[in-house]
């Protein structure tokens, strides 16, 4: 059998990593032929050292002479910078492109891969979130499949496999994230160290501040709406802080389809990898006798990121651009102590009134409109 060829964008990453984990488990039939990382350039030189990937590319430039050098007794190309990452996933012999990468970086690379007719393991929801209506008008002039790796989507996409029925409703499950219950006035004080203590999954910075915030389940939402070409109003976030019901998918006679598993991302990525093919495992099994599955409405009062996402899908055009790249700031001020956690949706609603609207972007307007959202964004943590 013809071994599936995988580039990794983001390898140095959380799924990144967990996909070299499947990688490593099924030699047989996966390939990394690409990996990409940024900073972190030990584990890029590790991880080429261990898998062999015909080429490496590392984002940041300034890493490039070390990688180079660390890995030049082996038959590997290493390239650095965006543009590089962008050209590689267009190499011929790639079969799977698995956009593992963080925030809007995702988006320019994960169309260069389209237009290649590639497979996309969509993991970078941003890229949704960002453009998705051009990003799924592209798949399909291009041909390309799109396999989401995101647990809820992978979830949904699960349940509609062999599927002919017309979605009612998605019912979109959230952990509610490690503030589920903390009051309000609590609120006020929470620490970086607390909201990157996710209740279920270990994730990057990132995402688990998205999380902490419901902004994961906003993007979430939107970026179901694109792969499943539903309406935002038939997507209901449904919070189940157990995570085992990863999805569910409501049909017309009221029946409802759910997949349930532990909360291991290597089973999404497996699935997109073995292209819906199911790889067995030995992970730990789902014990029903051990978990009560249990569910509440989110609290849009303490979460206001989520009626953002609603308004900002409502709205359209680049306002779903602005909504991102105002939280990409806001969370990295949140990380990085300049933004207290309750000013989060403050810095983001504040942006979104006031960035231009632009009715039907073009990708230099989702680029125009990422950097001029970042930059007023950055100037009111300056106030
Ligand atoms: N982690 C999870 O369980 C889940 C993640 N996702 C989504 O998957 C994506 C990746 O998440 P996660 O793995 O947690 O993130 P991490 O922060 O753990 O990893 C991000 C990866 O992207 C690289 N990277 C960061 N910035 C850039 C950039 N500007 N250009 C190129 N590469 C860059 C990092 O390199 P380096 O570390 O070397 O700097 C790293 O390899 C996100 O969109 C997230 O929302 C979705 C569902 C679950
Ligand atoms: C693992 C995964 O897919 C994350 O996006 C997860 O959904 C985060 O959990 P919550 O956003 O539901 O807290
Ligand atoms: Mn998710």
């Amino acid at each position: 059998m013809n071994k599936k060829r995988i580039a990794i964008l983001g390898s140095t990453g959380s799924i990144g990593t967990q996909a070299l984990d499947v990688i490593r488990n099924n030699k047989e039939t996966l390939e990394a032929y690409l990996i990409t990382g940024r900073n972190n350039a030990d584990l890029l030189i590790e991880q080429a050292r261990e898998f062999h990937p015909e080429v490496v590319v590392v984002a940041q430039e300034t890493n490039y002479l070390k990688v180079k050098e660390a890995l030049k007794d082996l038959p590997i190309k290493v390239w650095c910078g965006a543009e590089a990452i962008a050209e590689a996933v267009t190499i011929d012999e790639i079969d799977i492109v698995l956009t593992a990468m963080v925030g809007y970086a995702g988006l320019v690379p994960t169309l260069s891969a389209i237009k290649s007719g590639k497979i996309i393991a969509l993991a970078n929801k941003e890229t949704l979130v960002v453009a998705g209506e051009l990003v799924i008008k592209e798949a399909r002039k291009y041909n390309a499949t799109i396999i989401p790796v995101d647990s809820e989507h992978s979830a949904i996409f699960q349940c509609l496999v062999g599927e002919f029925n017309p979605i009612e409703k998605i019912l979109l499950t959230a952990s509610g994230g490690p503030f589920l219950h903390t009051s309000k006035q609590d609120m006020a004080v929470i620490t970086k160290e607390q909201a990157l203590k996710h209740p279920n999954w270990t994730m990057g910075a990132k995402v688990t501040i998205d999380s902490a915030t419901l902004m994961n389940k906003g993007f979430e939402m939107i970026e179901a709406r694109w792969l499943f070409d539903c309406r935002p109003e038939q997507i209901q976030v449904v919070v189940h802080p157990e995570s085992i019901i990863h999805s569910m998918v409501q049909f017309q006679d009221g029946s409802i389809k759910a997949q349930l598993g532990i909360p291991d991302m290597r089973l999404p990525i497996s699935y997109a990898l073995g292209l819906t093919k199911r790889i067995s495992n030995d992970y730990p099994r789902v014990d029903f006798f051990g978990h009560k599955l249990t569910f509440f409405e989110p609290d849009t009062t303490r979460f206001p990121n989520l009626t953002f996402a609603y308004d900002a899908i409502a709205k359209g055009g680049n306002t779903p651009c602005v909504l991102n790249a105002a939280n990409e700031v806001a969370v990295d001020a949140f990380l990085h102590d300049k933004l207290s956690f309750c000013d989060i949706p403050n810095l983001i609603e504040k942006t979104i009134d006031q960035m231009p609207y632009i009715i039907n972007p073009k990708l230099q307007d989702f680029m125009n409109t990422d950097q001029e959202s970042r930059a007023f964004a950055t100037s009111l943590l300056r106030k």
